[in-house]
């Protein structure tokens, strides 16, 4: 799924989970939280909850088209992020939409395998986001796993990493951000690499927090990126408070659920206070 956000004149968009936790809601909180205005395009349904994902639906490909000129005629986008896309026809579709619209800044957040093992995009489609959505991207941000998918590579050291991140470059985005969630090294620190358009780059490393209240940590990540580019600021900027509000979101807990629990949205990180 898919969705979009609108703030004075910016928009966003993402994924969709019902019981509150990753997903299009994961998003609409973090963009409430940083006070941008919120629209969805939605691509798929999820049912799912702390535990997993138990079913999910893909909304008709015309009835997106519908969507994308709903909100493209009438709102004046500035930035939008997609989540689950599910399936090559889904993907290509958006990929479509989204070349005939001024929609502003693209942040793909590529969505491939939930926390609880479910598959949100399939083996198809990762082709189709590689020739058709990734090239019209100003960001893209996987966590590793999806990386060694994109790149078709094993990525174990720091080194594999930026190479990887170089590949993913190569394929038309601007700017590469592979998350660090799923590798911890042995201080116990989570690490997230950026290559920027210009070809510097950055690791940003917080201390790892021991839960099993991460669903939706990329989502929240990618959503905060999304919601401040709308507002203008440089990715440079939003880089460094993009990681605290994950990280606090995160060690911030909140009692909900009994599996992978959700972050807390309520945390207090803006780009203009610490
Ligand atoms: N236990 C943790 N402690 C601290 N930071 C974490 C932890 N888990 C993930 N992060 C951070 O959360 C952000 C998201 O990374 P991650 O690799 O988990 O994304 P993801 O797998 O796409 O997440 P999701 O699929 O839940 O949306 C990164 O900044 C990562 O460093
Ligand atoms: C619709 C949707 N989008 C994204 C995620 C990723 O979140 P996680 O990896 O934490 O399960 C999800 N579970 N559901």
């Amino acid at each position: 799924m898919f969705f979009l956000s609108y703030f004075g004149g910016n928009h966003v968009r993402s994924t969709t989970s019902y019981y509150g936790g990753a997903g299009i809601n994961a998003d609409l909180k973090t963009f409430h939280n940083q006070q941008v205005y919120a629209a969805t395009i939605v691509v798929g349904l999820t049912a799912q909850n702390t535990y997993g994902v138990q079913d999910q639906y893909a909304i008709p490909t015309s009835f997106i088209s519908e969507q994308f000129k709903s909100i493209a005629n009438d709102l004046n986008i500035k930035a939008a992020k997609t989540g689950a896309l599910l399936d090559a026809k889904r993907v290509h579709i958006v990929a479509k939409e989204w070349q005939q619209y001024e929609l502003g800044k693209l942040v793909i957040d590529p969505v491939m395998v939930a926390k609880g093992g479910a598959h949100l995009l399939s083996d198809e489609a990762i082709l189709t986001m590689i020739n058709e959505l990734i090239p019209q991207a100003y960001l893209i941000t996987p966590n590793l796993p999806e990386a060694q998918v994109l790149v078709n590579q094993t990525i174990k050291t720091d080194n594999d990493v930026q190479q990887a991140a170089k590949k993913i470059q190569k394929m038309g985005v601007r700017n590469v951000l592979i998350k660090g969630g799923h590798r911890s090294n042995s201080e116990n620190n989570y690490a997230d690499y950026i290559l920027y358009e210009d070809g510097s780059f950055k690791w940003f490393v917080m201390p790892g927090v021991d839960t099993n209240r991460t669903h939706g940590t990329g989502d929240t990540l990618s959503a905060f990126i999304t919601a401040n580019l709308a507002k203008g600021y440089d990715l440079k900027m939003i880089m460094p408070q993009a990681k605290k509000f994950t990280y606090e979101a995160i060690r911030q807990t909140i009692n909900v659920g009994h599996g992978h629990g959700p972050l807390n949205h309520w945390v207090e990180i803006t780009m203009e206070r610490d």
